[in-house]
């Protein structure tokens, strides 16, 4: 995407539309994972995560309940409940539009369906996390590059909601590690970057993990 001159950058509605196509391109590949491919994948992803990833300091994690052909968080979920490492997923912010809120899960957790027919927990704000409070979140994306950009689906959910952590004083900053859940066909060369974009620190593949 880089160009020498204003003149030839490309207009706020090309990079919108280069954004979609690319997100399409990629949704459409993930779709091309069959169930059976979808369940090994989850296991490789456990075993990369447990030898990669886990640590002590391991305590509060973030992590989304899976939706359609996206590379399946359950076994992970469980390995995290066997240790009794607390787990929060997404919920849409009932107030802020385009905000999620994060909500204990737990296997008691009475669930519910968001408007995208993904399962969450039913909103009870004695299990919300305060962002500042997570040690590592571990986000659902479409595609990303090797630069920690990254693509979603497209709602600015994630963005929103962790720009609000950029936000604060340097000296509160939460070290907080944002990690990427992928599997390896959902990376892209370069992808093109907005400002309100929150690069990732890592993406974990069922292959290996990305630092960035
Ligand atoms: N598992 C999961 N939970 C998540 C997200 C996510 O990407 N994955 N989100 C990340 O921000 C938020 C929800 N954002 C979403 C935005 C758009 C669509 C959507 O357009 N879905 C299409 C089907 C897409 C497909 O083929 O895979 C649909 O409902 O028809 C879904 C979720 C919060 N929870
Ligand atoms: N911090 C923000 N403040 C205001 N608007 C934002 C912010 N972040 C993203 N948006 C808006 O959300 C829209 C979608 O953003 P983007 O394409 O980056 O979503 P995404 O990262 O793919 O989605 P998601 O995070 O939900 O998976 C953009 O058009 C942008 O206007």
């Amino acid at each position: 995407m880089s160009t020498e001159n204003s003149s030839q950058r490309p207009s706020l509605e090309q990079q919108s539309h280069s954004r979609n196509s690319l997100r399409q391109h990629y949704i459409n590949i993930r779709n091309s994972v069959s169930p059976k491919q979808q369940k090994e994948q989850a296991l490789r992803l456990l075993e990369c995560f447990q030898r990669n990833v886990m640590s002590p300091k391991l305590q509060k994690v973030a992590l989304y309940i899976t939706n359609k052909a996206e590379l399946d968080t359950a076994p992970l979920i469980s390995f995290l409940w066997q240790l009794n490492i607390d787990v929060y997923v997404p919920v849409l912010h009932p107030f802020c539009k385009g905000h999620l809120l994060f909500i204990r899960y737990a296997q008691t957790t009475p669930m519910t369906h968001n408007k995208y027919a993904i399962a969450e927990p039913i909103l009870d704000v004695r299990n919300v996390i305060p962002l500042a409070e997570l040690d590592t979140m571990l986000v659902p994306l479409v595609c990303f590059d090797e630069h920690g950009n990254r693509l979603g689906m497209g709602g600015g959910y994630y963005d929103r909601t962790l720009s609000a952590i950029n936000k604060l004083s340097h000296k509160n900053k939460p070290q907080i590690e944002l990690i990427g859940l992928a599997y390896d066909i959902q990376k892209a060369l370069s992808l093109p970057n907005e400002k309100w974009d929150v690069p990732l620190t890592k993406v974990l593949t069922p292959s290996r993990l990305y630092r960035f």
